[in-house]
């Protein structure tokens, strides 16, 4: 660190004494400098903020100096020792315009100016520490200085500066080392030359510097081959990335990580891979890097978890300590036994205080995009453990929304990006306006460079693998839309909601209280039975507080509609489209495949409770599990229905209260029985049966009601321009969709002459007769486009299905003639239209 001298002292070189005038302008952003930036300046990075460019432009004779404010200097954490002292002083914006203010700095002056130079601006002195190149201005890349990623070390002159610690020989113990000589003849714990063996990254000379100051020896961290041996090449890959992640070796000085693999790729034993490695092995002396491990999940995984740590690695290796309602935490903070703690997020809240007594070397965090917001409390609970070892692992991408993916960042290596004013300023805001139709030339291209920055600097901690890798270890997936057409009374009830004045209102775009909520869900509603229209139709009514007055326009001359008599829960199966195909489609796979069981998913306990009734009603035996399943309960559930000895032939699934992260492999048809807004809700619950460990073709069939609002849904979730701007994370719903009174007038249409409306809008030739264009094996779409934009879909690539890719797979209508599924041929006679995509297509046996 260079500290600038006071003022006082000054002397000798004239630069040193020359005066500033104060600037016209104050606290430009960061990147303000940079749109206005022309090829010819030249930029000057000068010591007494971390952040700290003296612009040299040539024409027109402008100088100006651009400093963060005192806060967001000091808040940006870089490692780079600068004192909070330091940081104040150099918390001034200058603007220097010689023309206009006549003042000291003469162009030739400064064009003199070198590294070591010292100038005088606003009354304090700046030292010269380098010269930054346009394009790690125009990038953003020298505004991160400290964090001595490889991608900046390489560009930028101060940075090495900053980073270039000299190499002190740390291989050889010292003498007293010597003397200890605990770790002389330390070796690997297995045999780094064995064949197939896996050994991790060496430590370079910075690393040992840093984190070996004892000197010990370098020992090869090896993982078990107990372990490799059943580790599939990306989770090898996976590993090595997480290793070198959170010991620091791939971002100086910072240990966290984001795991972002598809669903179902194996994230759990990658993770506990590392736990087990870096609690018996470390790569100084051999000496564990870890000692206890943290991993917090939802309360639905911490079995899963249990089970897999016992299925990769048996009992006796490591003591692992799930809590439940049984085992408490205290049990845990008072035994050394137990090296492994695992717990549900809300169970981490409610322990907080006995868990900060413990030590945790390593962190992990299933599921974790709910991280997404720093202001909730589970994450603020989890920095304040202060374990710097931090690993996320979710399965849903984490770049479609800036903000969240900053807070994603900084959770696991906090302030690598800076603030999140500066990050604001730096990236998002920039690479926002470059996206917006309007952006100049020159925004888009200062967007993009600094897109491509944040990917590249990101990209050092994230790694994300899609399905692709473990294709050719799964059986082949069988994926159906199957267009249901809705039942008499299902069409009548439709019709009167639509010319519901709620509806009106909705079309003339008074939606002060919401009543295209309430109108959406009770179209919904019908669709999935009419009998849960009567219900809610029947609870309001008897509501006292039923005030509302769109829904009680909205449920109005209903209830004419259905018979007087009407009983819910002796509903008929007639009454719904999706209901009859789905008993047939039941019995023919009973019938076809009698050892096969079944996934019924469905986003409302209420329609569950209608499918468990018709379970009942036909003597299939069945199992449930949903939001009001204790946690306690949830893995045995599961447990039991992989079990070949099971006698369970449905799982009954409430996808939004349990599917994240189970595996119900025991299962190989799934049908989606109703459709969600967001399309990862449905993607989320689909994953759940085609992951390794299945045995049997999959079959997935998502149930929807021709014409109705569910096509609808489906087109939303399908389209690429819909996606972009709505939903799809797993916590939003049709709350946060802002519709347009167009979108809401084609939500609110019934196309009762159609096949499939869907079809209709591919514009596509055939008449739905013969099989469709193609056997394409595209896959199927997870994500909302991503916000750092086309080029950063690398680690990104599940692209939302669009309706071109839809027309690619094999499509037909019910009427076709020649059904080579025996499946569909057996449910045809209530289905207008289907869409069939097969991946894996050359084991496929139907
Ligand atoms: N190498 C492997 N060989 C055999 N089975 C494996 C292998 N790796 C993982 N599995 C199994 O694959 C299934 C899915 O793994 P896991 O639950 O870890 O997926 P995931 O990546 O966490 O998915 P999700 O995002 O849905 O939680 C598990 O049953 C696991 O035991
Ligand atoms: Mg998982």
């Amino acid at each position: 660190m260079r500290r600038s001298a006071a003022p006082s002292q000054l002397q000798g070189n004239p630069l040193k004494k020359l005066k500033f005038v104060p600037p016209a302008r104050s606290n430009p952003s960061p990147d303000e400098g940079i749109t206005k930036m022309s090829p010819d300046v030249k930029l000057i990075e000068v010591v007494g903020s971390q952040n700290t460019f003296l612009q040299v432009k040539s024409n027109p004779r402008i100088c100006s100096l651009n400093l963060p404010t005192e806060g967001s200097a000091r808040e940006i954490n870089h490692e780079c020792n600068y004192s909070e002292k330091h940081c104040s002083e150099a918390s001034v914006t200058a603007t220097l315009d010689l023309p206009h203010t006549g003042m000291a700095y003469k162009l030739k002056e400064l064009e003199k100016i070198e590294e070591g130079h010292r100038v005088m601006i606003g009354g304090k002195e700046v030292e010269i520490m380098g010269i930054i190149s346009p394009d790690d201005f125009s990038s953003g890349r020298c505004f991160q200085l400290g964090i001595g990623s490889p991608a900046i070390s390489s560009s930028s002159q101060a940075a090495k500066k900053c980073f270039s610690n000299p190499f002190k020989s740390v291989c050889k113990p010292s003498s007293k080392e010597n003397r200890l000589g605990g770790f002389q003849d330390c070796k690997p714990r297995h045999d780094p030359h064995a064949p197939n063996s896996l050994v991790m990254s060496r430590p370079d000379n910075n690393h040992q510097w840093t984190f070996n100051k004892k000197g010990f020896p370098v020992v090869d961290v090896v993982i078990d081959p107990h372990l490799v041996y059943h580790l599939r090449p990306h989770q090898k890959e996976g590993i090595m990335f997480l290793y070198e992640c959170v010991m620091g070796m791939r971002v100086n000085g910072r240990c966290g990580a984001i795991l972002a693999d598809e669903m179902g790729l194996g994230k759990t034993l990658q993770c506990i891979s590392l736990i087990w490695t870096l609690q018996c092995q470390g790569p100084y002396g051999g000496k564990p890097v870890v000692k206890k491990t943290l991993i917090v999940t939802p309360g639905s995984l911490v079995n899963n978890w249990r089970k897999e740590f016992q299925k990769w690695l048996g009992s006796e290796r490591i003591k692992i300590f799930p809590v439940d309602q049984d085992h408490k935490v205290e049990e845990f903070t008072r035994s050394p036994f137990y090296s492994v703690l695992i717990i549900s997020y809300e169970m981490l809240l409610r322990s907080l205080d006995q868990i900060k007594n413990v030590k945790f070397g390593l962190l992990i965090c299933d599921e974790g995009h709910r991280l997404k917001n720093s202001a909730i409390k589970t994450t603020a609970a989890l920095i304040s453990l202060s374990c710097e070892k931090r690993v996320i692992l979710t399965g849903t991408p984490v770049q479609n929304d800036l903000q969240e993916f900053f807070a994603l960042i900084d959770f696991v290596n906090p302030g690598i990006l800076g603030s999140l004013s500066f990050y604001r300023k730096v990236y998002e805001e920039p690479i926002i306006i470059s996206r917006q139709p309007s952006a100049s030339e020159e925004e888009k291209k200062l967007g993009e460079k600094r897109a491509v920055e944040l990917t590249c600097l990101t990209g050092l901690f994230i790694l994300r693998r899609t399905q692709e890798v473990i294709n050719k270890y799964l059986p082949p997936k069988i994926e159906n839309v199957v267009f249901c057409r809705p039942g008499a009374l299902q069409i009548e009830l439709y019709r009167k909601l639509l010319n519901s004045q709620a509806v009106r209102f909705c079309l003339q775009g008074l939606l002060g209280n919401s009543p295209h909520l309430i109108c959406i869900g009770a179209l919904k509603k019908l669709c999935n039975h009419p009998c849960l229209l009567f219900n809610s139709i029947k609870e309001k009514e008897c509501s006292s507080t039923w005030d509302g007055k769109e829904e009680k326009s909205l449920y109005e001359a209903l209830v004419d509609v259905f018979p007087a008599d009407y009983n819910p829960l002796m509903f008929s199966e007639e009454e719904s489209g999706k209901l009859q195909v789905l008993l047939k489609l039941l019995a023919v796979i009973h019938e076809l495949r009698p050892t096969e069981k079944v996934v019924l998913v469905s986003n409302y306990t209420q329609t569950l409770d209608i499918l468990q009734e018709v379970c009942k009603r036909h003597g299939y035996t069945y199992t449930r599990l949903d939001g009001q399943t204790p946690v306690s309960q949830r893995q045995q559930i599961v447990d039991s229905f992989n079990s070949k000895y099971s006698s369970d032939f449905i799982f009954l699934l409430s996808s939004k209260a349990g599917g994240v992260g189970l595996n119900l492999i025991g299962g190989s048809h799934l049908i989606l029985y109703d459709i969600d807004w967001n399309p990862a809700t449905d993607i989320q619950a689909m994953s759940r049966v085609w992951r390794d460990g299945q045995k049997n073709p999959v079959h997935i069939y998502r149930l929807l009601t021709t014409g109705t609002i569910e096509e609808k849904i489906y087109q939303r979730q399908i389209s690429k321009q819909d996606l972009s701007g709505a939903v799809v994370d797993l916590t939003r719903t049709s709350e946060h969709i802002q519709f347009s009174v167009e979108e809401l007038k084609n939500l609110f249409t019934l196309h009762e002459s159609s096949h499939c409306v869907t079809h209709d809008l591919l514009d596509c030739e055939c008449t739905g007769d013969q099989d469709g264009t193609g056997d394409s094996l595209e896959k199927f779409p997870v994500s909302r486009n991503c916000q750092l934009g086309a080029h950063h879909q690398k680690c990104n690539s599940l692209k939302p299905l669009s309706m071109s890719q839809l027309k690619q797979w094999k499509h037909f209508s019910g009427d076709h003639l020649n059904l080579t599924d025996p499946f569909l041929e057996r449910i045809r006679e209530n289905v207008s239209f289907f869409f069939q995509n097969i991946t894996n297509q050359s084991t496929a046996i139907i």
